[in-house]
């Protein structure tokens, strides 16, 4: 596994949104194996890359702490959007600390593993043009990836237009697919309560 601390590519945890299945509550708080997952999924990015933003809408403090000087709400637009709405965001700031491109994981897959992580920035190298997206055991994970800033005026453009759907996004773009090295399992989302028994 390689690490990029360079700033070409900075990180972005995804945790701004509803937690409508999950009563409500903000998932990136929520206790997964000991830790609440938003931390797991931080330290997972940021052994890869450098800085990690965080983009959320509520529980600023908490975030605060996590990542000083680095939360982002969605800009007032696009509040609600869905998690493309963060990523606006996301890339907005990027492009904005000279970055290329963020690498991006959403707060509810807490088993997300760095080498996954560093597997996208590496298949994003040879075509630094192109957004990627991880596969595993044939499915496709669009909040797993790395997006160029060079997307942000066609995503801005695709949320305007009252399109919000990730996978479709991806598939405009034309994103290259990564087969990750990794059981389906690191991808698993924790969206209800019963997804967090027995942790
Ligand atoms: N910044 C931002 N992130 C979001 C938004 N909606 C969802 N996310 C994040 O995107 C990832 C996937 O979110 P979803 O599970 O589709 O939506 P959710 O709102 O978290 O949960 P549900 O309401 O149960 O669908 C999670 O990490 C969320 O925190 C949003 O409007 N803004």
């Amino acid at each position: 596994m390689t690490t990029e601390k360079s700033g070409e590519i900075v990180g972005l945890l995804l945790a701004g949104g509803k937690g409508t299945r999950m009563g409500g509550q903000d998932k990136g708080l929520l206790t997964w194996k000991g830790e609440p997952m938003a931390e797991r999924v931080y330290r997972a990015l940021s052994t890869v890359v450098s800085p990690v933003l965080i983009s959320a809408n509520r529980s600023l403090v908490f975030y605060e702490k996590i990542a000083p000087g680095h939360v982002y709400p969605d800009t007032p637009d696009n509040t609600h959007n869905g998690p493309l709405a963060g990523l606006l965001r996301g890339l907005i700031e990027a492009e904005g600390l000279g970055a290329q491109a963020v690498l991006v994981s959403p707060c509810d897959t807490p088993d997300i593993t760095p080498a996954t992580l560093s597997a996208l920035v590496e298949a994003w190298k040879i075509q630094p043009l192109r957004p990627v997206v991880a596969e595993c055991e044939g499915r496709i994970h669009p909040l797993h990836g790395v997006y160029p800033v060079s997307v942000l005026i066609q995503l801005s453009e695709w949320l305007a237009s009252g399109n919000r759907r990730v996978m479709k996004f991806a598939e405009s773009v034309n994103a290259v697919v990564v087969d990750c090295p990794e059981a389906e399992a690191a991808f698993q989302n924790r969206n209800r309560p019963e997804d967090l028994a027995g942790k």
